[in-house]
């Protein structure tokens, strides 16, 4: 079960961080380093100090990596096996083709979780979530600056889509009980609402680092009493935090372990 996985990894490694990995081919030709190698460092690097990795579909898909991706989803399998992978894909479409979607997330790439954008309704999601063992990760209140367009406007009975989104997520369209949800670190005050309706459910949290989400404020809003429930992602702020072949791993070593410890601070 991925929220048991995900639970034991946060409890092992003391960690609530997720590192995001987002290929940028510039960046890593700039170190002199081929695309595997530096997956693998920045992963060898960290995997001791984070709860999850999500690797993120669109940047492999666009150097036509997905040979790497394959790879390096089975590397973190074999070499930190107590480290659960979300594949980022925010996949979202009828049922029948949100099947192959599911296959691919689970079967082709082997992930513990993939994110999917609930939008086209609760139909759409039960080809991931019949999947009972993996993580279902739903779009909720996004990080982005447009986010509230859509996810902020009020509807009939008075609540807002996104707290429309928490509330079926929490009561209707979790049978298999293997449902997360995606709130931006850039939205705390959205945080805490969501909190209030979702229970104990577990919560990705991206827009720490490059997108200036707070660490305190994030906490604040969305800790569970246990001291669990977030997975605190990023991407940039680790993965790119050296600048050459022979510090980068360091240097994202270094990052996800303040990160880490800065989180640790507010869940005593
Ligand atoms: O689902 C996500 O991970 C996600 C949701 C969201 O609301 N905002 C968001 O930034 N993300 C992803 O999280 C990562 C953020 O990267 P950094 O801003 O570099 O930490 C990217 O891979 C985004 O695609």
């Amino acid at each position: 079960m991925f929220i048991q996985q995900l639970e034991r990894a946060q409890e092992k490694h003391q960690s609530l961080v997720c590192v995001g990995l987002d290929p940028n081919q510039a960046k890593i030709d700039a170190l002199g380093l081929g695309l595997l190698d530096w997956l693998k460092q920045i992963v060898d690097a960290t995997a001791q100090h984070v709860c999850a990795f999500k690797p993120q579909i669109a940047y492999f898909a666009a150097l036509k990596a997905e040979a790497e991706l394959t790879a390096i989803i089975a590397y973190i399998h074999e070499k930190h096996p107590d480290v659960p992978v979300i594949l980022d894909a925010k996949r979202g479409d009828i049922g029948s083709t949100a099947e192959q979607y599911a296959r691919e997330a689970f079967e082709r790439y082997q992930a513990d979780a993939v994110t999917v954008n609930p939008y086209m309704g609760g139909d759409t999601l039960k080809p991931y979530s019949s999947h009972a063992g993996k993580g279902v990760v739903v779009l909720c209140k996004t990080s982005n600056a447009g986010s509230g367009e859509l996810q902020n406007l009020t509807l009939a009975d008075g609540q807002t889509l996104f707290q429309k989104v928490a509330g079926k997520a929490a009561n209707d369209w979790n049978d298999n009980r293997n449902l997360l949800l995606v709130v931006g670190a850039t939205y705390p005050v959205e945080l805490a609402d969501i909190r209030q309706i979702v229970g104990d459910m577990p919560l990705l949290i991206p827009g720490i680092g490059a997108q200036g989400g707070d660490v305190e404020k994030t906490l604040k809003a969305g800790l569970r009493a246990d001291g669990k429930g977030l997975i605190i992602s990023s991407s940039r702020g680790i993965i790119y935090a050296g600048d050459s072949a022979e510090n980068c791993a360091e240097k994202a070593r270094q990052a996800c372990v303040e990160l880490k410890n800065t989180i640790n601070q507010y869940r005593d």
